[in-house]
């Protein structure tokens, strides 16, 4: 079974006034499989866990499966280590060209993508560092790509972008960011938009966590373009870990009163204070809190097969199609 969902209900979206910057009209219809339907399910709620740090539900804190895990939510980690999937490291597609690129004193990775089938060869650059700008300008110009794009997941904390520099010294490029991170750029992107290059284009998907604005762009759908998908997570996921998340609410003035949405111990209201001085979880080192949330051996929660489909669509899974 199949699921249709127009863009913006898929993705929450209220009106763009950078739609015409998108390959796609709003009204266009994405197609989504229930097998993908449950993976984005699962995903999104084992984020919003992870991010919000709320136990996923009551049933949770049932008895533990020896094996269970946060990440066994996913249907994939159940399996064992040896019947993982052999999956490509690599995508293939007949027009792109795909670099990966670091930047040593920050970690930071910079990708290349560019449409090299097409006359112009136009190509982009996600999260590009300042540090590093002349490096990435003279690959482009040695592979005969022009630059059109420097994209940014979001506004980085660690290292500064080097989409300016890019600017100062290619002229015709435009930056990218996303609306919701209040930044300043040529273009703003939201949930739901696309970014052509060439006849190849990357979709937005909104991923707050690590900051308010974090997106993460993902290869695009259809004839031509990259196999297996590529999605450019920026600090949303990392890779065995995800961005830090403090920067969100432990930036609040410590008097700030934390309302939760579940308590499974009676309490009804905290502050950032008391949560940073006593939270059992946040107050540990990294390794600690991914202990902690390994031994919490959550149960699959009794609802998500079908709340998540539902909440979806704003709980109108019984209204015929037309009036969602
Ligand atoms: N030591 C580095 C910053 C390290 C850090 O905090 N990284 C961020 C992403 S960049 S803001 C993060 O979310 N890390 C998560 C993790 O698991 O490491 C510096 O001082 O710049």
């Amino acid at each position: 079974m199949s699921i249709f969902l127009s863009s913006a209900a898929f993705a929450n979206l209220s009106p763009n006034p950078q739609k015409k910057f998108s390959k796609n009209p709003p009204s266009c219809y994405l197609r989504i499989s229930s097998s993908s339907l449950n993976c984005i399910k699962v995903v999104t709620q084992m984020l919003q866990s992870r991010f919000l740090r709320i136990p996923l539900s009551p049933t949770t804190l049932s008895p533990p499966k020896p094996t269970t895990t946060l990440l066994s939510l996913l249907s994939l980690a159940r399996k064992p280590r040896s019947q993982m999937s052999s999956y490509a490291t690599s995508s293939e597609s007949p027009k792109l060209l795909f670099r990966q690129l670091f930047e040593k004193e920050s970690s930071t990775y910079t990708y290349l993508l560019a449409d090299v089938s097409h006359p112009e060869k136009p190509a982009l650059l996600v999260d590009p560092v300042d540090k590093t700008v002349d490096r990435d300008l003279s690959l482009i110009k040695d592979l005969g790509l022009k630059l059109i794009y420097a994209i940014n997941t979001h506004v980085h904390a660690d290292h500064v972008t080097g989409t300016g520099l890019i600017k100062t010294k290619s002229p015709g490029v435009k930056s990218i960011i996303s609306k919701a991170s209040n930044a300043k750029a040529d273009l703003f992107v939201e949930a739901g938009d696309t970014i052509p290059f060439g006849d190849l284009f990357l979709e937005v998907r909104a991923t707050p966590g690590h900051t308010l604005g974090c997106v993460t762009y993902v290869t695009g759908d259809g004839p031509n373009q990259a196999r297996p998908r590529m999605a450019f997570t920026g600090d949303a996921l990392l890779i065995r870990g995800c961005g830090r998340t403090d920067f969100q609410i432990f930036t609040l003035p410590n008097d700030t009163l934390l309302y939760p949405a579940h308590d499974y111990k009676g309490f009804t209201v905290t502050t950032v204070e008391e949560e940073i001085l006593y939270n059992p979880r946040l107050a540990k080192d990294e390794e600690t809190f991914k202990n902690i949330m390994k031994d919490l051996n959550l149960a699959y929660p009794k609802m998500i097969d079908v709340a998540v489909p539902a909440n979806m669509v704003c709980g109108l899974q019984d209204v015929a199609p037309k009036a969602i």
